[in-house]
């Protein structure tokens, strides 16, 4: 957890579009150094949460601060601390990446040497040297995605706003996104938006699940990690009371008489309780990871019709 004030506050933050409350009642930090991923189903409210970050819609209650400055009361100073990477980015097709990188940094203020670094530095940061001459539109959807990134970033802002940043992509593009995500947040404050739980645990340090407009869960990603099942077959029946007191265990409920599923202490846990179970002669058939307990808390409050649930650990 970061030890600096936050970069982006928002305190009881909401808009209503249409008459209909979209978000309501947001609190949310997110510092410099870490990645915070606003996991939501289609509908819960994340693009729009995202652009009241990015200052392009405006809170019609609660305050957003960048750096402790009210994104209302001081838009320009602001927003000068934001990049963001809408659902659709922002590019244009008859522009070379360059082209478009140096428009871009042009209107972030940049100029003369200052862009020009800033210009080599985010090409290379976001793997671009080998199309910085291709027009954009003849570019593939990942490359198009990272030029999409570049865009948020060539001024350097302090944060980084990602709608969506993986969607669309192949496996291959998406594992190098996460990878470039994971590294924005090391000099950066990132808030990302997803439905998709592998790029929350893959690039996230904490996750706040947003539903219906609200958020209903916050808490860091290595907690939930830690709390993942279990599911471990045996080639002999044994009985709950076997597993009381087994290193590891904080929790067995039979499936049937062969399989278990176990609630580790910790995620290390897996191999002590492999080890055990080998040591106790029960014959271990197989020992496999059953959804996190991200998936878990996730499904849980994504099936959730109308009342609110109670929130998790704040973050
Ligand atoms: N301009 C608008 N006017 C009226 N309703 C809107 C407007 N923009 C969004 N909404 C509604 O607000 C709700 C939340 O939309 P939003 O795009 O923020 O959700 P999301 O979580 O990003 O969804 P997705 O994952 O599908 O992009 C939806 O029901 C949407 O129809």
């Amino acid at each position: 957890m970061p030890s600096s004030p936050p970069v982006l506050t928002l305190e009881q933050t909401g808009r209503s579009l249409a008459g209909r409350v979209i978000v309501d009642a947001l609190d949310l930090t997110v510092g410099k150094g870490e990645v915070v991923g606003l996991l939501g189903i289609n509908g819960a409210g994340k693009s729009t949460t995202l652009r009241l970050v990015a200052g392009v819609l405006a809170p019609d209650r609660g305050t957003i601060r960048l750096n402790g400055v009210d994104l209302a009361e001081q838009p320009h100073t602001a927003r000068r601390a934001i990049g963001y990477l809408p659902e659709d980015p922002p590019l244009y097709a008859e522009l070379t990446v360059a082209e478009f990188l140096r428009f871009c940094g042009r209107l972030h203020g940049l100029a003369g040497a200052r862009l020009r670094a800033q210009l080599d530095r985010t090409i290379e940061r976001c793997d671009l040297g080998d199309v910085r001459r291709r027009l954009i539109g003849a570019l593939s959807k990942g490359y198009r995605q990272r030029v999409g990134i570049a865009q948020a970033i060539v001024h350097e802002p302090d944060l980084i706003v990602l709608d969506e940043p993986a969607s669309g992509l192949d496996p291959v593009q998406a594992l190098k996104l996460r990878a470039l995500v994971r590294s924005l947040g090391e000099h950066h404050a990132v808030i990302l938006s997803t439905h998709l739980l592998p790029d929350v645990s893959a690039c996230c340090d904490r996750v706040a699940i947003l539903h219906r407009g609200r958020l209903r869960y916050r808490g860091r990603i290595d907690a939930l990690d830690a709390g993942g099942l279990l599911r471990v077959t045996l080639a002999r029946p044994v009985t709950a009371d076997a597993w009381t007191g087994m290193t590891g265990v904080a929790a067995a409920e039979a499936i049937d008489g062969l399989r278990w599923r176990l609630r580790p202490q910790a995620a290390t846990d897996a191999a002590a309780i492999a080890a055990a179970v080998v040591g106790r002669g029960w014959g271990l058939v197989e020992l496999r990871s059953e959804g996190s307990a991200l998936e878990e808390t996730f499904l849980r409050i994504a099936s959730t019709e109308t009342e609110p649930e109670p929130e998790g650990a704040a973050a």
